[in-house]
């Protein structure tokens, strides 16, 4: 599908290509390589149990280049004399097991992302340092906060709407946050542009926009994830891992004059997206989507029934499956920012390795399935009228 095209009938499939532009194709949407590293120095090993007994620090406080609860959950398997040390030798030491398991190539990217995110944090001064930690209160609207304690798929469709299936709507962020929200990511990129530092981009197709967990977002995200996006996603998204979400990629994406247009067909490194417009004032911007598919099924074309277009609203989120197909039309005016929340499952993307069928949301794995099911309906049809019809037969020739 060409960039800007804005015609209604579902994008044309090809070949899928990762994170590459290219004409009539589908892409996944990458984020640009993550963080960490430096050479392993411990000789102790890490206990083959965990101890149960010990109380593992947190660590969520830290930069660090996995999810603090590995470190937490880590701490348990660290050989007795280590336990008694600071939190900072038990953090190195775990990091270096934790990077062992990166390959090479990784490692020097991660180093460099981290790196570089040591530069931001430890220069760049936060306009709205409330927005640094999680205040339910003051971020969001009181509906979503009531569905949310609710718990239940009842408290959440009392607030949530479906009007595509795998396509969830609901009012969110109040417009303080927002406007703070822009406020601060204007603010970080003059930074950016004073101290000429190069500004990573939140992924592949994006030229615009800023990586929030880069500049100290990244705990209040972790919160956003685990206290309100897993619930929901445990209920609405169970078989790809919305239950097990442990890690995420938070950022913006900017769009109008001087940014970027539109957005091309694809799909997110993603097991479940947030997509949660900011503001400001903006025509055009909207979002196509054309069901769900698995990596085999990427490429194939889209029922009627697939096609969906949402109107981006200020505060309103959008929730999604990653392979749920989508991209944005082009913004023709003023100045669109969304808040982007790519929450992806370990366990979900281990267990994938070994799994062939996808039909619970892959909607060609589906239609494959229902297919054979067909043939076979068909089939065992067609064998019982013969048995019936030899029985006919050997009645009517006793009966002769
Ligand atoms: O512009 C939008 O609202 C969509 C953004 C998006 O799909 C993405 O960044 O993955
Ligand atoms: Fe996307």
């Amino acid at each position: 599908m060409a960039s800007g095209d804005r015609r209604d009938d579902p994008p044309a499939a090809g070949d899928i290509k990762n994170g590459v532009a290219s004409g009539d194709t589908i892409q996944k949407q990458l984020p640009h390589p993550h963080p960490a590293l430096a050479p392993p120095i411990q000789s102790q090993r890490l206990r083959l149990n965990p101890n149960k007994d010990h109380k593992p620090e947190s660590y969520e406080d830290l930069q660090l280049d996995y999810s603090p609860s590995i470190f937490s959950s880590l701490e348990r398997y660290l050989p007795p004399t280590m336990l008694g040390m600071n939190r900072d030798e038990k953090a190195k030491f775990m990091r270096e097991i934790l990077l062992k398991y990166l390959p090479n190539g990784e490692r020097s990217r991660s180093h460099r992302h981290r790196e570089y995110r040591q530069k931001i944090i430890s220069n760049y001064q936060p306009l709205h340092r409330e927005l640094y930690s999680m205040h339910p209160a003051a971020f969001f609207v009181p509906s979503f906060l009531k569905a949310i304690s609710g718990n239940t798929e009842q408290s959440f469709r009392s607030v949530i709407s479906e009007p595509s299936p795998g396509v969830f709507t609901f009012e969110m962020l109040q417009p303080h946050f927002c406007e703070l929200m822009v406020t601060e990511v204007e603010n970080f990129e003059n930074w950016v542009n004073e101290t000429k530092i190069r500004i990573m981009r939140p992924n592949t197709m994006n030229k615009y926009g800023a990586v929030l967990d880069d500049f100290g977002l990244e705990t209040m995200l972790d919160r956003l994830m685990e206290g309100f996006i897993r619930p929901l996603s445990k209920v609405f998204f169970a078989e790809v891992g919305g239950s097990t979400l442990d890690s995420h990629h938070g950022f913006v994406v900017e769009y109008g004059k001087d940014r970027d247009v539109d957005l091309g067909f694809h799909v997110d490194d993603s097991e479940v997206t947030l997509n949660v417009c900011l503001g400001k004032q903006f025509s055009g911007g909207e979002l196509f989507f054309r069901g769900m598919r698995c990596e085999k099924h990427v490429n194939t074309g889209s029922q009627s029934e697939e096609i969906f277009d949402y109107c981006h609203v200020p505060g309103r989120a959008v929730l999604h499956r990653g392979r749920h197909r989508h991209g944005a039309r082009a913004t023709t005016s003023g100045h669109r920012i969304n808040l982007l929340l790519w929450c992806r499952s370990s366990v979900f993307r281990e267990m994938k390795k070994y799994q062939k069928d996808f039909s619970s949301w892959c909607g060609e794995c589906s239609r494959a399935k229902k297919e054979r099911q067909r043939v076979s309906i068909v089939a065992a049809k067609s064998e019982l009228l013969k048995i019936e019809g030899g029985l006919l037969k050997s009645e009517g020739e006793s009966t002769t």
